[in-house]
């Protein structure tokens, strides 16, 4: 709630001050302006972020990091599994996309075999699809009540295997730019946009900072988790773990620390380890349901699912995904961002109307599209 709070805080209403109203009594759960038919979020958990490959989930395939978070949102809300319509789970670099994984994990719940899984990769925003597919799913009235789940594990798997592409992905420049490194797209952003090393490594400074007074005042304790997991060390002991904090918060960052990283893809560039997303383990799963299906057997409402976007950018500069579609999001839902003129990091409109007239489809490391949710 609190989140919602701070995420309203940032939206201006695009006609009057009553829609800021709107979205907070909505967030609560509140009845007014609301329909039977709503989308609804009843309850989500997530496990703790692990450092890939040294990390307390490095030991820990993906069934258990699903099956973990699966078992405790039915659990909180004592929801029988067969009361699920259908469960989709977002992920990236398991074959498949995950798929036997999931049922696996699935089974691993508890979960009888009537209740149908499957699984959807838009790469970095393949949670936020499996939420929007069930949402789609509970709005067409095909279920009452879904489960959206997203699960990594970026220990077991690599990103760096581009699979079988076409021998004439040399010929055409769009498509030669999604075999693009992720960390060389960062710094085509950061060139393109002028973002400096110092914007970043003051933004990483803010967001470590954040983070950090979130986990000492226990914010997120009642969000994660706890998975009991057994680590297995360099001379192979084997001992048992249980990982309730997210691994990739570091208290002691300091902008002076920061400067002195090397750059981590580019001997001139400005992405480090320390202003790069990390590259982490694990899982989240939420509740979703029609108002009227959740208000019958007595479950919580949390919010209201009311618009969403997804949009194509440039595959050279996958990151900006989130500025394009986030204002987007918030058109449909006739809502604007304080201070958003609608221009991502200053873009001139052609480039805007470029972006848009893109391919939303992702590709192997250079996901191409924007998602959001509000
Ligand atoms: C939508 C999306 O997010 S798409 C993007 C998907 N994700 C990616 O592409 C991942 C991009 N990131 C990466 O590939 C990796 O994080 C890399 C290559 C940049 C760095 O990987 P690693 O070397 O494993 O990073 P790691 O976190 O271990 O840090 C390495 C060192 O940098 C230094 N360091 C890292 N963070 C900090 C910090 N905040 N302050 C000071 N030093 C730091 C430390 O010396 C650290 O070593 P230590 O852990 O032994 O103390």
């Amino acid at each position: 709630m609190n989140r919602l709070r701070i995420i309203s805080g940032h939206l201006c209403p695009a006609g009057s001050s009553e829609l800021r109203r709107d979205l907070r009594s909505s967030a609560c759960g509140s009845t007014a302006g609301c329909s039977g038919e709503d989308v609804v979020v009843v309850h989500g958990r997530r496990t703790a972020i692990g450092r890939a490959k040294r990390g307390g989930f490095k030991d820990t395939t993906p069934d258990e990091l699903l099956s973990a978070v699966m078992t405790a949102v039915l659990t909180d809300v004592g929801l029988p599994p067969d009361k699920l319509g259908d469960v989709c789970v977002g992920n990236v670099l398991q074959p498949g996309a995950g798929a036997l994984m999931a049922r696996v994990a699935h089974f691993l719940s508890g979960f009888p075999e009537t209740v149908p899984v499957y699984t959807v990769n838009r790469q970095c925003s393949s949670g936020l699809q499996a939420l929007l597919n069930i949402a789609g799913a509970i709005r067409s009235r095909t279920i009452d009540l879904g489960l959206a789940c997203g699960v990594e594990s970026m220990t077991l798997r690599s990103m760096n295997n581009p699979g079988d592409l076409s021998s004439r992905l040399s010929d055409h420049q769009k498509a030669r730019d999604c075999i693009i490194p992720m960390g060389l797209t960062s710094e085509n952003v950061a060139e393109r946009f002028g973002i400096s090393r110092e914007q970043q490594d003051s933004f990483s400074l803010s967001s470590h900072q954040k983070a950090a007074r979130a986990q000492n005042s226990g914010r997120f304790d009642s969000e994660i988790v706890p998975v009991s997991v057994t680590l297995v060390d360099d001379e192979g002991r084997e001992r048992q773990v249980t990982v309730s904090k997210d691994e990739g918060i570091r208290t002691g960052t300091t902008l002076a620390g920061l400067s002195k990283l090397r750059p981590a893809f580019k001997p001139d560039g400005s992405t480090t380890a320390g202003n790069s997303s990390q590259v982490s383990d694990g899982a989240a799963a939420v509740l979703l349901g029609r108002r009227s299906a959740v208000e019958a057997l007595g479950l919580p409402v949390l919010g209201v699912l009311r618009a969403s976007a997804v949009v194509g950018v440039p595959p050279d500069m996958m990151g900006i995904g989130p500025a394009v579609a986030i204002p987007a999001a918030l058109q449909q839902a006739g809502r604007v961002l304080c201070g958003e003129t609608g221009n991502p990091a200053g873009e001139s409109e052609s480039q805007r109307g470029r972006h848009r007239s893109g391919s939303s489809s992702g590709m192997h490391r250079s996901p191409t599209g924007g998602h959001a949710a509000e």
